[in-house]
């Protein structure tokens, strides 16, 4: 049927249609003005424990690239800045644009990045499934990352070496030993404020937590995320994956905190 999308007319633009939440409340992605940010001392630091993460498999979902970890046990958790609890690693996907435009979701006072990475994580203290947390308002956190173009990325060769296997919308190739850990820029200093997932069901059960410095990759490989489809094998039609990113939503009085100066 009318499956959603980012096309002209399955678009963010549609998605009220069939998910009236996307009117709601504390929907993302959001314009973050550093200005307005409230500076929070109280806020730990993030503190990441992938060292035994497992990756699984690399996949192609028809709206993204997406890295799955095993995540039956707490063995890749984030805790601390904002999060009362650890939440447990599920995946990370990227949304990103086409050559010379924008794709990120969130924007830095009207500033897009060329892509923008989502390390997604559920809250197994409460819930016992990825599932039940993705409905419940503290179900979720997760990270973001801006994608800058400069210097190649060393880490994310293994990730856009991989993309030839996952052309296809519902390809699937194995993915194991990677730790996306070497993806994170220098500093976790962060922004943080209560949202929702940036695709349907468009849930709000997000703890976003969006770092305030990029990771860097070449153009050559950004340039492997737009040779994905957003088609599987069999569909006549060829679209190219990239655009893939929702807007800024309206803040409705939300604070955004920093956990920097
Ligand atoms: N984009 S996002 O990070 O909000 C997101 C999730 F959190 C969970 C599932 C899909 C998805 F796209
Ligand atoms: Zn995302």
């Amino acid at each position: 049927g009318h499956h959603w999308g980012y096309g002209e007319a399955n678009g963010p633009a549609e998605w009220h249609k069939g998910y009236p939440i996307a009117q709601g409340s504390r929907q993302s992605p959001i314009d973050i003005v550093p200005g307005s940010a409230v500076y929070d001392a109280s806020l730990s630091p993030i503190s990441l424990f992938y060292n035994n993460c497992t990756s699984v498999n690399i996949t192609n979902n028809g709206h993204s690239v997406v890295v799955e970890f095993v995540d039956i046990d707490d063995r890749s958790v984030i805790q601390g800045g904002p999060l009362d609890n650890m939440y447990r690693l599920k995946q990370f996907h990227f949304h990103w644009g086409g050559k010379g435009c924008g794709g990120s979701e969130h924007t830095v006072s009207g500033k897009i990045y060329p892509s923008e990475l989502h390390l997604v994580h559920w809250n197994a203290v409460k819930y016992k499934s990825f599932g039940e947390a993705a409905a419940a308002s503290d179900g979720l956190a997760v990270l973001g990352i801006f994608l800058e173009i400069g210097i190649e990325h060393k880490g994310l060769h293994q990730i856009t070496d991989a993309m030839y296997m996952v052309k296809f919308k519902g390809t699937v190739a194995d993915f194991k030993g990677f730790n996306p850990k070497c993806l994170l820029p220098l500093s976790l200093d962060f922004w943080t404020y209560p949202g929702s997932l940036t695709t349907p069901p468009l849930f709000e059960s997000v703890t976003w937590i969006v770092l305030k410095d990029p990771m860097f990759l070449s153009e050559k490989q950004m340039g492997k995320f737009r040779t994905l489809n957003f088609n599987g094998e069999e569909e006549e039609s060829r679209r190219r994956m990239e655009n893939n990113f929702r807007p800024p939503q309206p803040l409705k009085g939300r604070t955004v905190r920093a956990s920097f100066r």
